[in-house]
């Protein structure tokens, strides 16, 4: 179904034509640099896609270009070359848009810069919306507060709020607009641990609900391993890798991917024949993919360990191979012990 550009009257961008048949976000051959000391290439040639209704994750180390591509889909800044289309409008840059930010999207960004925080939480949400019907400002101001647990704080001022209670207003404010897109950069970076999970859940509960799509630009595996739908893997501005958590997880298409989500092995093929694999290639074996039973005749030390609760992180070596493995507690693995190591499941990717 075409939708006409009347529906963000203020987004739409002379003599464009809607193209169909894209996703929701839809990115081609995307470039982007910046001019510092040197020329740096943040984004290059990237085509993506972003599906309705879900939570996608741009994941990638430091440097890779993740908050560039954020602003680039929400129009904060000029492509340099390529194009971002929504619903298969061409995004207008800040070039052609007298206020940045596509009006169909609202962005969370890492500080709290736009939250007034000598106002109290109430206002903060509330000013976001007009003046022209004051039944309707109150109500969505309630849902909104509701949605993110913070009724209980209406009354009490920004500057007074911890971390995660900020990061829950700043939520609620770009939330009661009702956007179709909620773009996030590093949302959970000022939250801690466990409230940084019930924050988490609170989002997908939402996206659940109304059927927001999520865009969220993340550094934390364990964050978007279990919150998003769908990950974009950047490196050096590139796409090397794109899809299910799970799937990537399981079957990273490359080393990096496999790195960035666990704290992976990858052993060049001289390496795994050590360990009785003929790949033809470099392999990953996440940790839990190897299994350790002591043995003082076999070939690998124990050069650490990490209690971690549950389960303890070892540090095992041989000939020069350093192979991370997990093991549950019921084992007591010691620094200086022999163990042998058994290779459970592994993944062949390119060098
Ligand atoms: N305004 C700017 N001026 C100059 N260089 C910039 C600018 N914005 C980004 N860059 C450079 O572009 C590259 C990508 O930056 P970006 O912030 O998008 O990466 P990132 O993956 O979000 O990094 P991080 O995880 O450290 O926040 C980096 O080399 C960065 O230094």
């Amino acid at each position: 179904m075409a939708i006409p550009t009347t529906h963000f009257p203020s987004c739409s961008v002379p003599n464009d034509v809607q193209r169909e048949g894209l996703p929701l976000i839809h990115g081609e051959s995307l470039s982007r640099s910046f001019q510092a000391k040197e020329r740096v290439v943040a984004i290059s040639e990237l085509t993506f896609g972003i599906r309705e209704g879900q939570i996608t994750a741009i994941i990638g180390e430091s440097g890779s270009g993740k908050s560039t591509l954020l602003k680039l889909i929400y129009g904060l800044l000029e492509p340099d070359g390529g194009e971002v289309r929504y619903r298969g409008w061409r995004v207008p840059g800040p070039r052609e848009k007298l206020i940045p930010g596509h009006d169909a999207m609202r962005m969370v960004s890492q500080g709290f810069d736009d939250l007034n925080t000598y106002a109290n939480v109430w206002d903060n949400v509330a000013s976001q919306l007009s003046n022209t019907d004051l039944e309707a400002k109150h109500r969505k101001t309630e849902d909104s507060l509701r949605r993110l647990r913070i009724t209980h704080l209406a009354k009490q001022r920004v500057a007074d709020l911890s971390g995660g209670e900020k990061q829950r207003v700043a939520l609620a404010r770009a939330l009661v607009n009702e956007p179709e897109v909620l773009l996030m950069d590093e949302p959970f970076n000022q939250v801690d641990a466990s409230f940084s999970e019930i924050l988490q859940q609170d989002i997908r509960s939402i996206v659940e609900e109304t059927g927001l799509t999520v865009v969220l630009v993340s550094h934390d595996p364990a964050e978007v391993l279990s919150m998003a739908d769908e990950l974009i893997v950047l490196k050096t501005g590139r796409l090397v890798a794109a899809g299910q958590p799970a799937r990537l997880y399981t079957q990273p298409p490359n080393a990096y991917t496999a790195r960035l989500l666990a704290k992976s092995n990858i052993l060049t093929q001289a390496e795994a024949s050590l360990l009785g694999i003929c790949a033809g290639t470099d392999v990953v074996i996440h940790p839990e993919w190897l299994s350790l039973k002591e043995d003082p005749r076999a070939g690998f030390d124990v050069v650490d360990t990490q209690f971690k609760g549950f389960y303890q992180v070892l540090t095992v070596r041989h000939a020069g191979m350093t192979l991370h493995a997990l093991a549950m507690p019921h084992v007591d693995f010691r620094k200086g012990m022999r163990v042998a190591v058994h290779v459970t499941r592994f993944h062949p990717v390119n060098a």
